[in-house]
């Protein structure tokens, strides 16, 4: 497996990186993969990047628990993780997810792209900004919205059952919730509960980053009357089920993905940073230039 350390001379450029949730542990179809072992000052990646081509699109495919899933939605290092995507050249990051269902009318076997978030975790490192740095990027709209449309349109190219918008509560875990828990979330309006993705959308954001998630329903969680509890026996089956159709999706959308023009979270940071650059030790500069760069006076401020 080659190593490399990438900051400012990047060897190999992505386009599109995909974050691969429960279940999606690899792509089909990717054509001349390499994989890589990246080493950000964040820590490490939950494992090595797969790069690739698809369909023309440079992809950056990393597993999010890992292959062989040995990372719980705790201990996995979300910052590492983008900042390890990142580092690769890419401009938009798709998620795909296991999510439950907090709605009736959104079935197991359902694909949901949530536009909201709650977030609920409490142990998540869920920015690069500190120790010397503070940046408070917008999140009032924390997925793209045209990186979900794309997403949306190739779901209904590939006969997925679709359901646009939709907020998506994020817990901590691993253990799932308590009934009282459930029906809280859905007196709130929620429409599907995962683990992880939340503190994924704000780094990514952070990082100038367009982000949006393929949300797999696997379940009722626990809230309903007539159907069992969530177990994870059963979102495997359902996932087993649902991969395959998330592998199509995901190759359906990404040429139009990946030609979509520059938007507004691809500049979240210029106005966010609030330190004054003096500042900012030399040391932390260098840890942020991979995020930080474009902002730069030599680069031209945007
Ligand atoms: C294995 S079921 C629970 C697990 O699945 C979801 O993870 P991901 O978003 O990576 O697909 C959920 O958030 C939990 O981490
Ligand atoms: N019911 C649920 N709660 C939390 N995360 C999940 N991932 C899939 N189903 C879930």
């Amino acid at each position: 497996m080659a190593m490399i350390k990438v900051r400012r001379g990047r060897a190999w450029q992505a386009d599109v990186g995909i974050i691969g949730g429960s279940g999606l542990y690899d792509l089909d179809g990717l054509r001349q993969v390499k994989e890589v072992s990246v080493r950000t000052p964040f820590g490490a990646p939950s494992d090595a990047v797969v790069l690739g081509e698809l369909d023309g699109v440079r992809i950056a495919f990393l597993s999010r628990h890992g292959r062989g899933h040995t990372r719980s939605p705790s201990e996995i290092n979300y910052r590492a993780n983008v900042y390890a995507l990142k580092s690769l050249g890419i401009r938009r990051l798709i998620s795909v997810s296991a999510v439950g269902s907090m709605k009736e009318s959104i079935k197991p076997g359902h694909v949901v792209f949530p536009d909201q978030f709650i977030d609920l975790t409490k142990q998540r490192e869920s920015t690069f900004f500190e120790g010397g740095a503070v940046a408070h990027v917008a999140f009032g709209e924390p997925i793209c919205p045209s990186l979900a449309s794309h997403l949306s349109s190739a779901a209904h190219s590939v006969g997925a059952t679709a359901h646009g918008g939709g907020t998506y509560v994020c817990i901590e875990g691993p253990q799932f919730s308590t009934k009282a828990e459930s029906r809280l979330y859905r007196q709130w309006g929620v429409s599907v509960i995962g683990m992880t993705n939340l503190p994924e959308a704000k780094l990514a954001r952070e990082a100038e980053l367009c982000y949006a998630t393929i949300a797999l329903v696997t379940d009722y969680d626990c809230w309903h009357e007539t159907e069992e509890p969530v177990t994870v026996e059963a979102i495997l089956a359902t996932l087993r089920q649902n991969v395959a159709l998330a592998k199509r999706l995901l190759r359906a959308s990404i040429p139009s993905a990946a030609a979509g023009g520059e938007c507004a979270c691809q500049r979240a940071l210029r106005e966010a940073i609030v330190t004054d650059p003096a500042r900012i030790p030399a040391a932390l500069r260098r840890k942020l230039a991979v995020l930080t760069d474009r902002l730069s006076p030599a680069k031209g401020k945007r």
